[in-house]
């Protein structure tokens, strides 16, 4: 029975596209559109079916619609498996081949027992102007086909579904970039405020050597950010979180940014303040950046040597009584170098002027914390303020696995107890356990970590005790001045007493 019917509605489809042929061929065009419009409602009415297209052009034709990119992430496994024709490619993002299926392929996804068609669908144009660009006469789309009773299904969740999945896929694919600011001066015409290449740190949290726990939660801190944009949208806060890092030089700030990057596969976008002519220049920095990206302004206490700190000097200096001279061609240099200032970068940071919103995470980093000004990374501002310090046994475990792929080693032992003496960055351990020939093995990679670290326990030893001589020194030295100043005292004592009984003498004898 339900054959039949198909039969019969198959039938009708076919005498439909005879008749549509003859139209297109014997009608004038006026008269054509309206015989089209006739025939859809009357093809409308019997047909049980919803189409929705989705084109891969529409509205502003330079730029690929989202939507059409989300889906066609989206069923890019699943073209994989059904169609039969598919087109390969190499993406100029991520340089790897990518199968979509061909044009007029279908394939078949299933939602909550639901049955979805798909078709690629290509239409061409005909152009009577010569044109250089055949997309332009090519039209794509994806056309959704499902039955009009499951049409609450397909456009409240079905379709949400196939827009966000398809989104992350291509967040996934996509290669990530690593921006650098031109300098201001050379803004100007067509020339953009930011360069890049490819973003290709290779680090991640599993090789950056630090205590586990702490690693954890920056990760877990990351994660809740990454997800919370309507807990920021609700509470009505720019969706941002700074993170500064703290620590000596060679201690992985810079590698703990790239493992972030990598991590939430985000952009990078590293601000060289002293590139920056002023403020307005910084503001339009931060409204060119991307969502999902991380914002990093590397020492930030040289950059603003420029900015607030000179500022703070000067009046430092004033309070001192020291008459702050600047020749006028002094002054201009000033005005250039350090345009941008302290509440500069403050707004900045708040995102005070970025409107667009989106997920970005301002990374700070420092050699000395205590250098900066307190607004400067006060909560808020800087959400999360991580020590990064000297390898300790947990993080040297890390390093042995990465570099020597070692989990143990009789070693080890003597390694735990030189490290809790001596200060030594991951950055150094690194460098020592990394093997300089083909021949070195572990053992002998570690054996010159030890010898690293014994020799750096000797210069330690030695520094200490100059130090210890150097206290004693000055303490002698303290003692026997004095032990000088106490005989003077004493002496300049006796000669008042003599003098003063002289006078009283003289006193009573007059
Ligand atoms: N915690 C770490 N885990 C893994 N590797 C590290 C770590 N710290 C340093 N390294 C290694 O040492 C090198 C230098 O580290 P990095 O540039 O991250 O240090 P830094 O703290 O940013 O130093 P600086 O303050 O000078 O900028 C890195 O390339 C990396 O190989
Ligand atoms: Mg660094």
């Amino acid at each position: 029975m339900r054959g039949e019917m198909w039969g019969q509605f198959g039938s009708a489809i076919a005498s439909f596209m005879c008749i549509w042929a003859m139209v297109n061929q014997y009608f004038p065009h006026y008269l054509r559109a309206s015989i089209e419009t006739r025939f859809q409602k009357l093809a409308n009415y019997f047909n049980p079916y919803v189409q929705i297209t989705f084109h891969e052009f529409s509205g502003d034709r330079m730029k690929r619609s989202e939507a059409y990119k989300s889906i066609e992430n989206y069923l890019g496994s699943r073209s994989t498996k059904q169609a039969k024709r598919l087109k390969g490619d190499v993406s100029q993002e991520s340089h790897s081949l990518v199968l979509t299926m061909d044009d007029h392929e279908e394939v078949t996804d299933e939602y909550e027992g639901i049955k979805f068609k798909w078709a690629s669908i290509k239409t061409i144009r005909e152009s009577k102007s010569i044109s250089f660009s055949p997309p332009q006469d090519e039209k794509r789309s994806y056309r959704l086909t499902f039955h009009a009773k499951h049409r609450k299904t397909a456009t409240e969740t079905y379709l949400d579904r196939v827009l966000r999945e398809g989104r992350e896929i291509g967040t996934r694919k996509r290669q990530r970039k690593l921006y650098t600011n031109s300098p201001s001066d050379s803004y100007g015409f067509k020339r953009t405020m930011w360069s890049h290449i490819v973003f290709e740190h290779r680090a991640t949290f599993d090789t950056l050597a630090m205590d586990p726990k702490k690693k954890k939660a920056i990760m877990d801190d990351l994660v809740t950010f990454s997800k919370a944009k309507d807990y920021y949208a609700r509470i009505g806060k720019a969706w941002k979180r700074g993170y500064l890092l703290y620590g000596p030089p060679g201690t992985g700030k810079s590698t703990m940014i790239a493992a972030i990057a990598n991590f939430l596969n985000y952009d990078v976008y590293d601000v060289e303040l002293t590139a920056v002519k002023n403020n307005t220049d910084l503001r339009k920095l931060l409204i060119e950046t991307s969502s999902k990206s991380v914002i990093v302004l590397e020492d930030i206490d040289c950059s603003l040597e420029l900015t607030g700190q000179r500022e703070n000097r000067d009046e430092e200096k004033k309070e001192e009584g020291q008459e702050i001279k600047k020749d006028g061609a002094q002054e201009k240099e000033e005005k250039k170098k350090g345009g941008v200032t302290l509440s500069g970068l403050l707004n900045f940071i708040d995102g005070l002027w970025s409107a667009s919103g989106g997920e970005r995470l301002i990374v700070f980093t420092t050699n000395h914390v205590e250098k900066l000004d307190p607004a400067l990374i006060r909560r808020g501002r800087m959400d999360r303020h991580i020590e990064m310090s000297y390898c300790d046994f947990e993080a040297f475990k890390v390093l042995a696995k990465n570099y020597l792929s070692l989990e143990s080693h009789p070693l080890f032992g003597a390694i735990r107890s030189l490290l809790e003496e001596i200060d030594m960055t991951p950055a150094d351990v690194a460098e020592n356990l990394m093997p300089k020939t083909v021949e070195e093995d572990a053992g002998v990679c570690l054996g010159i970590l030890i010898e690293a670290l014994e020799n750096a326990k000797a210069e330690a030893r030695k520094k200490l005790g100059e130090k210890e001589e150097k206290l004693e020194a000055e303490a002698e030295q303290g003692q026997e001045e004095e032990k000088a100043m106490f005989t003077k005292k004493k002496k300049k004592k006796e000669k008042r007493e003599s003098n003063g009984k002289g006078w009283e003498g003289s006193e009573s004898e007059s």
